[in-house]
């Protein structure tokens, strides 16, 4: 592929704002994309993949040649992926044969693998013989998901109008509501997508509203809403019957869902900020259903978020892993006896999910619920993304 200086400096100027200025991989691309208009789609994705892949394989890249000089690193990544280099001064210095030579005697997993000593550690401790294999998929790129919005189209109706613009999709199995893109692109672009028919919604991401098991007409409260991905699914599965409340800590985040609602054609969502405890004690006894998506270290959502690896440490893990046990004590006051919690999480720690659950059950307010079962997702097992889905019951 032929590279072009100016495509070349968008990617050197947005590792530099990722590693240099701790900015965030998806936004400082959108940024990046953004302020150059008139770049084709050939460009924008070259740009964007180039992105992505060099974050992610970082700490491989320097060891394959050492060096803070971030065009000598794109060169070294693009001589890893078996492409000749221009004849540009940047690139002088990069011999293919000593990188060859350099990759052949690399053992250690956490290099080869790419990711910080403590993450290998941590992950092997926790997966075991499973580890090796899901980091391998972990540091696979994400495939496009898309999750048709049942009040506007389904499945079957949704791919045969992509397909009329020219873009392949498939139906994986065991996800009733996802498409799966054949090709990596921006679908955000797509008419369907301004219309509503659909959400970009990892196929992991969509177990969670199912799990909840709601009908229409019920009181649903979810309690980490964000920007609403999942309270938009639970509003088409109610058949946008009942009421939806969607709560976070970040204002920020609730004004996107309220746009994502109108644009879904949703009209059962209400947001509201949780300001103090008293957001929650007010609502006491008042939902059938409850869901926690719960904040978390993002460790089964390394393939479309590879910056973590750089960006997460085991302070931050200790941190969310304090608030998951006070949403859990505290939010699930919420539920009406008899009624259902979902608590879900985007890790594949135990220490995130399943122990989280059990010091749940065994603490005072825990004695009233029983878990009717969870789910571990792995991204080795699924081809998506790393889940945790624990369904829970209050039983008085
Ligand atoms: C996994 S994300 C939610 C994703 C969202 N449910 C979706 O489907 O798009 C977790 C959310 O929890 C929120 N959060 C963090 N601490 C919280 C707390 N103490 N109470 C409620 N929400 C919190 C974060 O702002 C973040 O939006």
């Amino acid at each position: 592929m032929k590279l072009h200086q100016n495509t070349v400096q968008g990617v050197i100027d947005s590792l530099d704002v990722i590693f240099h200025q701790n900015g965030y991989a998806d936004k400082v691309i959108e940024r990046t994309l953004k302020s150059h208009p008139k770049w084709g789609a050939r460009d924008r994705g070259f740009v964007a993949e180039t992105v992505y892949e060099m974050v992610r394989w970082w700490r491989l890249i320097q060891a394959l040649s050492p060096s803070q000089d971030l065009y000598k690193m794109l060169g070294t990544y693009l001589l890893w992926k078996g492409q000749n280099l221009p004849d540009w001064k940047e690139f002088k210095t990069l011999d293919a044969k000593l990188v060859k030579r350099r990759l052949e005697k690399i053992e250690k997993r956490a290099i080869l693998e790419s990711i910080p000593d403590w993450m290998d550690e941590l992950g092997e401790s926790a997966l075991g013989s499973k580890w090796d294999a899901e980091i391998a998929a972990l540091n696979e790129p994400a495939a496009v998901v898309l999750r048709a919005n049942s009040l506007k189209t389904s499945v079957r109706e949704l791919a045969e109008k992509l397909q009329a613009d020219g873009i392949q999709s498939q139906v994986p199995n065991g996800y009733p509501d996802a498409l799966v893109l054949a090709q990596r692109q921006n679908i955000f672009r797509s008419a369907h997508f301004k219309e509503g028919l659909f959400e970009v919604q990892d196929a992991s991401s969509q177990l969670v509203a199912r799990a909840l098991d709601v009908a229409p007409g019920m009181r649903i409260v979810d309690a980490c809403a964000g920007a609403g991905g999942k309270s938009l699914h639970l509003a088409a599965l109610m058949e946008n019957k009942g009421r939806i409340l969607s709560m976070d800590v970040l204002d920020y985040k609730l004004k996107n869902t309220k746009l994502r609602a109108r644009r879904a054609g949703v009209s059962i969502i209400e947001t509201r900020v949780i300001e103090s405890n008293k957001t929650i004690k007010r609502l006491r006894n008042s939902a059938d259903r409850l869901l926690l998506d719960a904040p978390c270290s993002g460790m089964g959502v390394l393939k479309r978020n590879p910056d973590t690896k750089w960006k997460l440490s085991m302070d931050e893990i200790e941190r969310v892993k304090i608030i998951q046990q006070e949403i859990l004590q505290g939010y699930t006051t919420m539920l009406k006896p008899g009624g259902r919690a979902v608590y879900a999480t985007c890790s594949i720690l135990p220490d995130e999910n399943e122990k989280q659950v059990e010091r749940f059950l065994s603490s005072e307010v825990g004695r009233s619920f029983r878990l009717i079962e969870d789910q571990k997702i792995l991204a080795h097992e699924c081809g998506f993304d790393g889940f945790y889905i624990a369904q829970l019951e209050k039983t008085s």
